[in-house]
């Protein structure tokens, strides 16, 4: 059954405790915690230490979205405050030894590690590293806020990913304007997580947002 990763970025700031156990208590499956430099895209969220006092109030899966520019500098920060899995911008390195040795790093301390893309960055990019990811990120809006409309030509690349892959080697997740019916044509395409910021938060029942998502 495919994943449900409420992004904690559409959550009420001052009531974070009640919303993280609401989405928790609705069924959601991992939380997604994206983070923004004000540099990579052109937002400012949240950092490491408020990764780790989520840590502390709750069990959920831990799903760090790096939107930063050099996400080595950070990562053994979001290492030490519980991230379960770090994922990073292929376009926020600047050669391919940089990537390899990032994924390494974060394999070496036991976390899961996933790469993303830009709308505008081709599947194939990835293609030298998918052995070595347990996650793969494909953005279905322009990276920097939430309550964007979902980008078609997520679809196609989700497809591509999944014919790429065997026996599930890597999750495919989607982020950005997801909804029960983006949600269905991402599942459909082979996405395996789902990322929903503004349909789960806004929702009048969260509960019955997650499960349309489901
Ligand atoms: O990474 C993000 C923005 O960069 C958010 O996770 C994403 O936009 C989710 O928000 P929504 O579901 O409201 O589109």
């Amino acid at each position: 059954m495919v994943k449900v990763a409420p992004s904690v970025l559409s959550a009420d700031f001052a009531e974070l405790k009640k919303d993280l156990d609401s989405i928790k208590n609705c069924g959601a499956d991992w939380i997604h915690y994206d983070v923004m430099d004000g540099h990579f895209v052109p937002n400012i969220s949240f950092g490491y230490s408020i990764l780790n006092d989520i840590s502390q109030v709750t069990d959920l899966y831990l799903d760090v979205h790096l939107m930063i520019e050099n996400p080595m500098k950070y990562v053994d920060e979001f290492i030490k405050a519980h991230a379960s899995s770090i994922t990073a911008h292929i376009e926020a390195f600047s050669n391919e030894q940089d990537i390899r040795a990032f994924i390494q790093h974060v394999h070496h301390h036991g976390v899961n590690v996933g790469l993303s893309i830009k709308p505008a960055t081709p599947v194939d990019t990835l293609i030298p590293y998918l052995d070595d990811l347990d996650l793969v990120l494909v953005m279905s809006v322009e990276p920097g806020f939430g309550g964007q409309k979902f980008q078609e030509q997520a679809i196609s690349k989700i497809e591509q990913l999944d014919q790429l892959r065997q026996e599930r080697s890597y999750l495919i997740e989607v982020d950005g304007g997801i909804n029960a019916t983006t949600g269905m044509l991402c599942r459909q395409a082979g996405a395996d997580v789902l990322v929903a910021g503004s349909y789960v938060f806004q929702a009048e029942n969260r509960k019955e947002a997650i499960e349309s998502l489901k």
